[in-house]
């Protein structure tokens, strides 16, 4: 009989200690995607945690001739794309992994042709890849559809590209492309969150030519050539927000070492509105309940430096313990609330109306023990929370989900005095 492994967390106790955050899997991504543009030579990048989403993208660059040697005690991994040798991907690897469409641009410029079967990821609705296609196309790929996608050219030049929505892993893509198109490219509303500044400056140390970053235009000149780096990626500001946000719910007083505070402004923001404590020391965010209810907040989902819709699933298990009507409206993306299911079986009150993207959330709740099922990683993070807050067993399965985002997530638990195992039966 095959093992079933989940976590379980005996909530209700207070969080005391520090905790360190993890490299950031949204900027690693795309700079492990980048590592097989070099025609030769070793990349190395620092801070890579061992992630579920980072060891399939391991496994899609062996797939294509990269050599790819990592040493997960020291988080470093060592890329060679010398003999690259294959653009056809896997639909077994591109299934478990919506970045997969972040390696187009390496083997269009390296290979002259991509073939991409499906894309994975969480599970949240239409997502579409229109922005991407169009803009290759606009670099000059011929780009065809089907039940894969056949990207191919051999010469690109620079073209204005416009992303009706400013599309995160779009403008990734589109700057990546436009760096060995000839002549200089516009990127017109692109996305300008901080893993996007990070992986810009990976490209930059490369040789790359990017100007405008942090804004919503990019302008990017075509280079020759891009070298080989050695470059230390930006922790991650979700995992930094799952723990204040954990400090917030299970009461007590953290701190959390390798914050970037301007990054999380607007949930900092959210939760001292709802009247946890955050106290910004540097790079260290020490945040403490304040010891009795929180107050609701209303949160709308924006594209950065709005509040990003990677903490709505976790500022709602919050808001179910606050004292009073919350609003939450999703406005990213058409089915981002499967976790209202699981916070229910919890004895959460939500009024959902999913048509409008809006949840009602009825506090104060007294959080009950159940077995849940997340389906992504986000709504597993909420889950975990409303867990540290249920003074009964709380279990959650389909664990390849938290670890797809979050690394080591019961010891780094542990060490802040929760109880929270990882379980195999
Ligand atoms: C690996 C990674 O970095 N994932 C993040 C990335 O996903 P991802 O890059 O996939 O998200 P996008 O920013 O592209 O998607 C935002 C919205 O734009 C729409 N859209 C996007 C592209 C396109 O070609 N056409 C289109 O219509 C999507 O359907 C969605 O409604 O940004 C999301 C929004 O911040 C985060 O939740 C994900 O954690
Ligand atoms: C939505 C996420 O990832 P992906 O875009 O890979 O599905 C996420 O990291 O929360």
């Amino acid at each position: 009989m095959s093992e079933r492994e989940f976590i379980q967390i005996n909530g209700g106790k207070p969080l005391s200690g520090s905790v360190c955050v993890q490299g950031s899997k949204n900027a690693i991504l795309p700079m492990l995607a980048a590592s097989l543009l070099p025609e030769k030579g070793c990349s190395v990048i620092r801070n890579v945690p061992p992630l579920n989403d980072i060891l399939v993208a391991f496994d899609i660059m062996r797939h294509v001739g990269a050599a790819v040697d990592y040493f997960p005690e020291e988080k470093t991994v060592c890329v060679d794309a010398t003999h690259l040798s294959r653009s056809d991907l896997p639909e077994a690897l591109t299934c478990r992994l919506r970045a997969s469409v972040l390696f187009i641009p390496a083997l269009l410029a390296r290979l002259g042709e991509v073939r991409l079967p499906s894309v994975g990821g969480c599970p949240l609705g239409a997502r579409n890849l229109n922005y991407h296609y169009r803009g290759f196309a606009r670099l000059g790929a011929e780009v065809t559809g089907g039940d894969e996608f056949v990207i191919s050219g051999e010469d690109f030049t620079g073209a204005t590209m416009y992303l009706d929505f400013p599309s995160h892993t779009g403008t990734e893509n589109l700057m990546m492309a436009a760096c060995f198109s000839k002549g200089v490219s516009i990127i017109e509303n692109a996305a300008s969150d901080p893993e996007i500044f990070d992986f810009a400056n990976f490209l930059i140390k490369m040789g790359a030519k990017i100007h405008g970053l942090g804004t919503r235009t990019l302008t990017v000149e075509g280079v020759p050539a891009l070298n080989p780096v050695e470059y230390y990626a930006m922790n991650d500001r979700l995992d930094a927000g799952l723990f204040m946000m954990a400090a917030g719910i299970a009461g007590g007083q953290i701190s959390i070492i390798g914050v970037n505070p301007a990054d999380l402004r607007i949930l900092t923001e959210k939760m001292m509105q709802m009247g946890v404590e955050i106290r910004i020391n540097g790079h260290v965010m020490e945040v403490a309940s304040p010891g009795k209810k929180l107050r609701p907040v209303n949160v709308l989902t924006c594209p950065y430096p709005g509040f990003a819709t990677d903490f709505q699933p976790a500022i709602m298990a919050l808001s179910c313990i606050a004292d009073g009507q919350s609003y939450i409206r999703e406005r990213i993306f058409d089915k981002r609330f499967s976790h209202v299911k699981e916070l229910r079986k919890l004895g959460a009150s939500i009024d959902l109306d999913e048509e409008d993207g809006l949840a009602i959330v009825n506090g104060p709740t007294r959080f009950k023990g159940a077995d849940t099922e997340p389906d992504n990683i986000r709504a597993a993070s909420c889950i975990l929370l409303a867990g540290l807050a249920c003074p009964e067993k709380t279990t959650i399965g389909n664990v390849y989900q938290i670890n797809r985002g979050h690394f080591d997530i019961e010891n780094r638990f542990q060490q802040l005095g929760a109880d929270v195992r990882r379980v195999k039966v």
